[in-house]
């Protein structure tokens, strides 16, 4: 057969697709995949496969566009062009892609995607990029570790720099509680183990929801139990959806960090009634149902609150195995609540935040974000915390969360809030960390409105 008329391989065709959605659409690749996955009638290593080189290429943009870049003549490159040439570094330099394949089935899918013009270009650029292997690429195009070390670790573990700043200022505050092991020796080791495991996909974790399954009934689906949440289980592999208990909502798919905040709310020393529980920012509903297990399993009632309508119709279906009754949802502004101040017992404020916690998740996240955001979040973190406070009756507890560990929405709001107000007490704060606790880096401080 003619290169002109050979076939497009089906897998690349559909990563193709995923990096042009979310380009052009914003679209989020996790949410994105599935469709694809299914217009192509891709399923097993096909599906594995189309996962892998669009969720690597989007993740690991930050450094393929620079090899790309130094493989140029002429500056200028259409955008479609570049998604078929990250496709392409990938499988050349991050998978064990015969670099033959990788070149031919990358000119296929420019001829059928784009058209004949660029077809040369791409092998020709792929050709160059085969030539050397990852390190000697990141030697060549990020900045010289010994002068610019969070440059260099940003551009070879594919982050913008300003996401690296932040977080090697959040270890660093890690180090100054004394929770810390790393970077005070300013060698950067720890932070390069950060940023790696932010490329790493994440295990899939399952939570059983007490009262509805117990982690054995998850351990004989081919789970291993999590250290840090009783609930946990990590599976093996395979689809969590054909596990029956997630089927029927009697267990969930939660970063164990999650399962951890959870229980961090429901767990805390509260003395007199505990009854009335809110989750203020609730969906899509994850930490709701387990605490809505736990509430139903303690004769207490959770309402899980949230703003956007359509995730709470998500919160309302990861809910809906739970006892009726145990769990009202109610959509809302939480800066605005319709209930009167010390209603509850026991709140949960998991605020909207810069997801930089989470980045393993989703691939394009870290490309979409901008510093600017914080501004706007923090704004609505401290409000929504206030909120929290005012709900809670005296005495009761108030966990404030985030799946970000950058200080400014981190401590900065709690203590901002703690001189602010004089009625709060902190008597406990953490945050996880993906490159050491396995989980998303959830930060939570857990405070108590005096009596
Ligand atoms: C970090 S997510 C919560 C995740 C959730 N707790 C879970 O475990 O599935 C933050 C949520 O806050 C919601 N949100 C944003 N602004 C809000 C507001 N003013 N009031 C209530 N919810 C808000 C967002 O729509 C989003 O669903």
């Amino acid at each position: 057969m003619s290169e002109r008329r050979r076939p497009v391989d089906r897998p690349r065709r559909a990563a193709l697709d995923v990096l042009t959605a979310v380009r052009t659409d914003e679209a989020y690749a996790n949410l994105v995949l599935p469709q694809v996955l299914r217009k192509h009638g891709l399923e097993g290593r096909d599906a594995a496969l189309t996962t892998e080189l669009a969720s690597g290429a989007i993740r690991m943009q930050g450094l393929y566009d620079p090899i790309i870049d130094a493989c140029l003549t002429k500056p200028r490159l259409q955008a479609g062009v570049r998604d078929v040439l990250r496709l392409g570094v990938h499988q050349l330099l991050s998978m064990r892609v015969p670099d033959h394949a990788a070149i031919s089935t990358s000119v296929d899918l420019v001829r059928a995607s784009v058209g004949q013009g660029p077809a040369g270009l791409v092998n020709a650029v792929l050709r160059k990029v085969s030539r050397r292997d990852l390190d000697d690429w990141v030697a060549e195009v990020a900045p010289d570790r010994t002068t610019d070390l969070l440059g260099h670790l940003a551009t070879a573990h594919s982050h913008p720099r300003w996401v690296v700043e932040l977080l090697a200022e959040a270890l660093a505050d890690g180090d100054r509680d004394g929770g810390g092991s790393g970077d005070r020796d300013g060698d950067g080791t720890e932070l390069e183990a950060l940023l790696a495991a932010d490329n790493a996909p994440p295990r899939v974790t399952l939570v059983a929801r007490p009262g509805l399954a117990d982690v054995e009934e998850l351990e004989a689906a081919g789970g291993t139990r999590t250290s840090l949440s009783p609930y946990g289980v990590v599976l093996a592999g395979g689809d969590p959806g054909g596990v029956p208990a997630v089927a029927e909502g009697r267990a969930g798919v939660q970063d164990e960090g999650s399962q951890v905040v959870a229980l961090a709310m429901a767990q805390a020393a509260l003395e007199g009634r505990d009854e009335r529980w809110l989750d203020l920012c609730a969906g899509p509903g994850g930490k709701a149902a387990l605490l809505g297990a736990l509430a139903a399993e303690r004769g207490a009632v959770l309402v899980a609150h949230e703003r956007q309508p359509h995730r709470a119709t998500l919160v309302a279906s990861a809910v809906r195995a739970l006892p009726a009754g145990s769990v009202h949802v109610l959509a809302g502004d939480g800066a605005r609540p319709a209930w009167v101040p010390g209603t509850f017992d026991r709140v949960l404020v998991d605020a909207p935040c810069t997801g930089l916690g989470a980045l393993r998740r989703r691939p394009e996240s870290r490309w979409r974000r901008a510093p600017r955001d914080l501004d706007v979040l923090v704004a609505l973190q401290q409000v929504l915390l206030d909120v929290a406070l005012e709900s809670v009756r005296p005495g009761g507890v108030v966990v404030y969360a985030t799946c970000s560990p950058v200080r400014a929405e981190t401590v900065e709001v709690v203590e901002g809030m703690l001189g602010r107000r004089g009625d709060t007490d902190e008597v406990d704060r953490f945050q996880l960390w993906p490159h050491r606790d396995g989980t998303d880096a959830m930060f939570a401080s857990t405070l108590r409105r005096r009596a």
